[in-house]
């Protein structure tokens, strides 16, 4: 292809003559193989000579004149790189090109090599004038002085300024230093890719940009930016309708006859929906449900999912918190009391939560945590359907479903001897089974993106993607506090948001360290298969970058320093481990 660079094979002229020594040269020449210009090429001492027998010299040749006349020519291998011939003829003008067994093959010349080259880059240049003035793309260049180097038509549409104006000229006369992206690229050898930028009030670019490199220096940096003005305006608008949606939805349950019971669970995962699917069909029963999960998987949303399916519209939904009231008070705060109960009560008595909840749900949230003496009672509850207020005479009868919901493992507790056997079997009527957040990895993508969207909202931030690298890393966490921990993971996030990507570097160091291998995830403890040597050590130099490039706060220059390489082999690393993106 004639806009590649030629192989030295290419350039190698094999119009010329070589004698192994100056005097089967001269009886060459004597016999009356004479030619004009031609070359002639003998050794001596090892060395090749060149002579040039011309026809106007019709004189008897002696080894002495052929010697006079003759110049020193250096060799080559055939094998050699272009750069390491043009090294040679940086010397010479010539060079003998030998073969393996070091036999004479031909000759370079330098006019000839410096022909040949110049074709190429031409054709490699008419490729490249074509492909720019093709493309409709902003793209830029610039040069390690920052002058424009490359200003393509998109780059005139995007930016209103005519390629003649700009080019040669430093970018910095047409735009502030801040928002030159490939100016950072140049500086600091950091590739960015998607980066969103608002170079005009009226306009919004993403930006790829990255520096160029030759032979491990950096001689200029190149920038791709793409308008996408309306699409942030269409999304902006998106976000107020949906916005003024959800209001709307929210407003419209509290009048529609039959509103949705799953409407504040978000998710989609198949393992989400067979609880739903679960609850649909439990829920046609009056039984007590015990709802396990681990803390934070939505335990009380589900308790309220199987009250609005099984109750009437206004019926109560009443939730105690057995680990947050004291053993002393529960008693009074479960079935009330009746006045003058005990001192500090109030005269005319309190109605307890069961008498709330009449006609409706009582849910108890942390069920593991109710106090064994109230056990009792509350057995009797589930058994006899009624119970005594505090300091009360008269039986009251119970009227309301039970939900109790617990992190803990209940029948761990009852071989303990902490929690009453009879209670946890006649709790446990429907057991449901909450699967934490690792176990249903699609939920991650689908609340992740509604809670930044909830969030950014909330805190007036504009956060449009998460960056398949940060996403990863969010998959991959084992989320031990489950949705509430991702809800609290996104919030930082939104809070110390600085651009409209969310990257992995906005993700909170444990969450990061899961994909970057520094922290065993469940499943790496899973992993029993050990790879091979060669991968381990990979992975390992992979995370030792990695880590020494957070610890410099993504300073490249000063991550090399640390690890002890050039720069060029760090950016070849983080090439070779696909970090140069982070
Ligand atoms: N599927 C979901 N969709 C939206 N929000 C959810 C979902 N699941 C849980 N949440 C939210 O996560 C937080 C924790 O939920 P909840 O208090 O119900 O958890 P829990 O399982 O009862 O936890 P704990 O055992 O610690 O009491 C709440 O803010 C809740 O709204």
């Amino acid at each position: 292809m004639r806009h590649q660079l030629p192989n030295v094979e290419d350039l190698i002229d094999t119009d010329v003559s070589f004698f192994s020594n100056i005097n089967s040269l001269l009886s060459s020449i004597h016999k009356g193989y004479r030619d004009e210009n031609h070359l002639y090429y003998y050794q001596k001492d090892g060395n090749y000579f060149k002579f040039v027998c011309r026809e106007k010299n019709n004189i008897v040749l002696t080894e002495e004149l052929v010697s006079c006349f003759s110049v020193s020519v250096p060799t080559v291998k055939k094998t050699e790189s272009l750069k390491e011939m043009m090294l040679v003829l940086e010397e010479a003008e010539q060079a003998v090109v030998v073969g393996k067994s070091d036999q004479p093959i031909g000759v370079l010349d330098v006019k000839q090599a410096f022909l040949e080259l110049y074709a190429s880059y031409a054709h490699l240049n008419a490729y490249f004038e074509a492909m720019i003035d093709t493309m409709d793309t902003s793209i830029s260049m610039i040069d390690e002085e920052e002058r424009t180097v490359v200003w393509t038509s998109g780059a005139e549409q995007i930016f209103s300024i005519k390629k003649e104006d700009i080019l040669g000229r430093q970018m910095t006369e047409f735009f502030k230093e801040s928002m030159l992206k490939c100016r950072d690229s140049l500086y600091t050898g950091q590739a960015f890719q998607r980066y969103q930028h608002q170079p005009r009030p009226d306009l919004f670019v993403l930006i790829n940009s990255q520096p160029i490199y030759l032979e491990g220096e950096i001689i200029g940096a190149v920038a791709a930016e793409v308008d996408v003005t309306s699409q942030v305006q269409l999304n902006r608008e998106l976000y107020q309708a949906n916005q003024k949606i959800s209001d709307l939805e929210n407003k419209m349950q509290k009048f529609h006859a039959e509103p949705d019971p799953f409407l504040m669970i978000n998710g989609k995962s198949e393992e989400l929906e067979k609880v739903k699917e679960k609850i649909k069909k439990i829920s046609t029963t009056n039984a007590t449900i015990l709802i396990h999960g681990e803390t934070g998987v939505g335990k009380e949303l589900f308790a309220k999912a199987v009250h609005y399916i099984r109750e009437d519209k206004n019926a109560p939904f009443i939730a105690i918190n057995c680990g947050a009231i004291s053993p002393t008070l529960f008693e009074s705060e479960l079935f009330g009391y009746e006045k003058g109960a005990f001192s500090g009560a109030l005269n005319k008595g309190k109605a307890g939560k069961v008498a709330l909840a009449k006609g409706g749900t009582l849910f108890l949230d942390e069920i593991g945590e109710l106090p064994l003496d109230m056990q009792v009672k509350f057995l009797r509850v589930l058994q006899e359907n009624s119970y005594f207020p505090v300091g009360g005479t008269k039986e009251l009868e119970v009227d309301c479903r039970v939900v109790a919901a617990t992190n803990k493992d209940l029948e761990k507790l009852v071989h303990e001897g902490n929690f009453r056997e009879d209670l946890y079997y006649r709790l446990n009527t429907i057991p449901l089974t909450i699967p934490p957040l690792r176990e249903r990895k699609d939920d991650i993508v689908d609340i992740a993106h509604l809670y930044l969207y909830e969030l950014s909202n909330k805190y007036q931030r504009q956060i449009e993607l998460v960056s398949p690298e940060a996403m990863k890393s969010l998959m991959e966490y084992s989320w031990p506090g489950n949705i509430r921990e991702l809800k609290n993971v996104i919030e930082h996030i939104v809070v110390f948001s600085t651009s409209e990507v969310v990257h992995s570097s906005d993700l909170p160091e444990r969450v990061r360290r899961v994909s970057s291998g520094t922290t065993k995830t469940i499943d790496s403890f899973k992993r029993e298969k050990v790879l091979s040597l060669k991968e381990e050590m990979k992975i390992h130099e992979r995370n030792v970058i990695r880590n020494v490039l957070e610890q410099e706060s993504g300073n490249k220059n000063l991550a090399a320093r640390t690890l002890g390489v050039s720069r060029a082999t760090l950016y070849n690393k983080l090439n070779k481990h696909q970090l140069d993106n982070e």
